[in-house]
C-alpha cells in the first residue's frame, strides 16, 4: 500500500501529580473500538502535529496544553489501516482534565497500564513509559 495512505496522529501523555496516566476507551464502532488509548487523533492537512495535539486534547480533555515534548513516533500496520503516532508528553496545561466525548475514562498509574486493552501499536510506548519510571 502507498507510504501516503499512513494515518498520521497526534497522541498525548498526560500525568497527574502521582504520576498516573489519563487513557479513554474508544467506543465500541471506531477502528481499534473498545481499546483503551491516549488522547490524540488525526492531524489535518492544515496542521502540523502539535498544533494537532493541543486541538484534539482540547475537544477530547478539555485541555490546553501549554508546553509538550515528543516522546516517540510508532509506524505501524493494522490488517486494516497504517497509522504513525506521534507520541508527546504533555508537560504544562492549562485547565482540569476531563473526558469531552462520552468515553469511560481513567486515571492509571504506570505499572498498571498492562491491565488495560490497548491496541497493538501502543505496546512500545508503554513499555517505554514504564522503562522511565523503573527502579
Ligand atoms: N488517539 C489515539 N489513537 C490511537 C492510539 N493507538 C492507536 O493505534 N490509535 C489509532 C486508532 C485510530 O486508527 C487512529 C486515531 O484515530 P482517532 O479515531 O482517534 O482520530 P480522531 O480523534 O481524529 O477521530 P475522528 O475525528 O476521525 O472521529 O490511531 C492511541 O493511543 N490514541
Ligand atoms: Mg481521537
Amino acid at each position: 500500500m502507498a507510504k501516503s495512505k499512513r494515518v498520521h496522529v497526534a497522541v498525548g501523555v498526560i500525568q497527574n501529580p502521582d504520576g498516573d496516566v489519563f487513557i479513554s476507551r474508544r467506543h465500541a464502532h471506531l477502528h481499534q473500538g473498545n481499546k483503551w488509548e491516549f488522547p490524540g487523533g488525526k492531524v489535518e492537512a492544515d496542521e502540523d502535529v502539535y498544533q494537532a495535539l493541543c486541538r484534539e486534547l482540547f475537544e477530547e480533555c478539555n485541555i490546553t496544553v501549554q508546553a509538550a515534548a515528543p516522546f516517540t513516533a510508532i509506524s505501524f500496520d493494522y490488517p486494516d489501516k497504517q497509522v504513525l503516532l506521534d507520541v508527546w508528553v504533555v508537560t504544562e496545561f492549562d485547565g482540569a482534565v476531563r473526558q469531552q466525548e462520552g468515553q469511560e475514562w481513567a486515571w492509571v498509574p504506570l505499572h498498571q497500564l498492562d491491565a488495560y486493552p490497548f491496541p497493538e501499536a501502543n505496546q512500545p510506548i508503554i513499555e517505554r513509559l514504564q522503562a522511565q519510571t523503573a527502579r
